[in-house]
C-alpha cells in the first residue's frame, strides 16, 4: 500500500541524508523517483546533506501544483515511482494536500523530510498539513544533541549570537555558522524556554555570580 511518510526532526538530524540515501537505494534497484525540494541552503534545485552529498532536485515552488507536476512527467512518459520531497516545512497546506493525492490517485509512495517546529516552537503550514494528514510520521533515530547532553527537541534563532524569538518565520540559515548574521541552534526544551544557548551556558559559567565562593 503506498504511503505518505513524514520523517520529521529538529535541524541537523540527519533527514537530507535520509532522503539522499532512500533514493540511493531505489535507484541502485532501477527504481526512478521525482525529489523536490524548497530553498535548500545549497541553493535552488538542491538536494544537500552536512555529510557533503548533494543532488539535483526540482524546486517546488509555492505556486507549484505539485500532483500536477507527476501527472505531467507520467503523461509524458517519464517514470515515476516514488517521490521525495526535502524541506517540506516550507511547502504550502495546498500542496501537501496534492502530495497525499499522488499517493492516493496515482499510488505512489511520498517520502516528505522537514522540521516540525520553527524558532517559535510554532508549527510550519507544511508540517502541520503532513502531521494531518501522513500514513506515518518517524522521528530520526539518530538525535540531534542540547549543549547539556540532553536529545535536542527544538530549534533556536540567533541573531548576531543572541537568541530571538521573534522574527520573520523563514530565514534560511544553518547551524554551527560563527560567520552568518542569522543562525540556528538544536536545543531541549528547558533550555529553548529559559533562551539558554550553549554561549549564553558558558558566559553564565564564567560569570563571578556563579564562580564558587572561596570560605572566608
Ligand atoms: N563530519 C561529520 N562526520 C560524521 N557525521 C556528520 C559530520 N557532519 C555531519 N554529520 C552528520 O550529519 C547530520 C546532519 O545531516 P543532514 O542530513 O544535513 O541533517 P538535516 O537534513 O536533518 O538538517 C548530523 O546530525 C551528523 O549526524
Ligand atoms: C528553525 C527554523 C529553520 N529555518 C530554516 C533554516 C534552514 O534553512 C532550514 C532547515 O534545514 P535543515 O536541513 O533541517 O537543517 O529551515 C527557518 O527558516 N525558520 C526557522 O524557524
Amino acid at each position: 500500500m503506498p504511503e505518505l511518510v513524514f520523517f520529521s526532526g529538529t535541524m541537523d538530524c540527519g533527514k537530507s541524508t535520509l532522503a539522499l540515501q532512500i533514493g540511493h537505494n531505489r535507484s541502485a534497484r532501477g527504481l526512478k523517483g521525482l525529489i523536490f525540494t524548497r530553498d535548500d541552503r545549497a541553493g535552488e534545485g538542491k538536494l544537500s546533506s552536512r555529510l557533503g552529498l548533494v543532488t539535483d532536485a526540482i524546486e517546488a515552488r509555492p505556486e507549484m501544483d505539485l500532483y500536477a507536476y507527476v501527472v505531467d512527467e507520467l503523461s509524458q512518459g517519464g517514470k515515476v515511482d516514488y517521490v521525495i520531497v526535502d524541506e517540506a516545512q516550507f511547502l504550502t497546506a495546498e500542496q501537501i494536500d496534492q502530495l497525499a493525492r499522488v499517493v492516493d490517485d496515482l499510488e505512489l509512495d511520498v517520502y516528505a523530510f522537514g522540521i516540525t517546529t520553527d524558532f517559535r516552537t510554532k508549527l510550519f503550514p507544511g508540517s502541520q498539513r503532513l502531521i494531518e494528514l501522513a500514513d506515518r510520521i518517524e522521528t530520526l533515530q539518530v538525535e540531534a544533541m542540547c549543549w547539556c547532553g540532553a536529545r535536542a527537541t527544538h530549534n533556536a534563532r540567533t541573531v548576531d549570537g543572541r537568541m530571538v524569538v521573534e522574527g520573520e518565520q523563514v530565514v534560511v540559515g544553518d547551524v554551527n555558522d560563527q560567520a552568518a548574521e542569522v543562525g540556528y541552534e538544536v536545543l531541549c526544551r528547558r533550555h529553548h524556554r529559559r533562551r539558554m544557548t550553549a554561549a549564553t551556558a558558558r558566559a553564565a559559567a564564567l560569570s563571578p555570580d556563579v564562580l564558587p565562593v572561596p570560605p572566608a
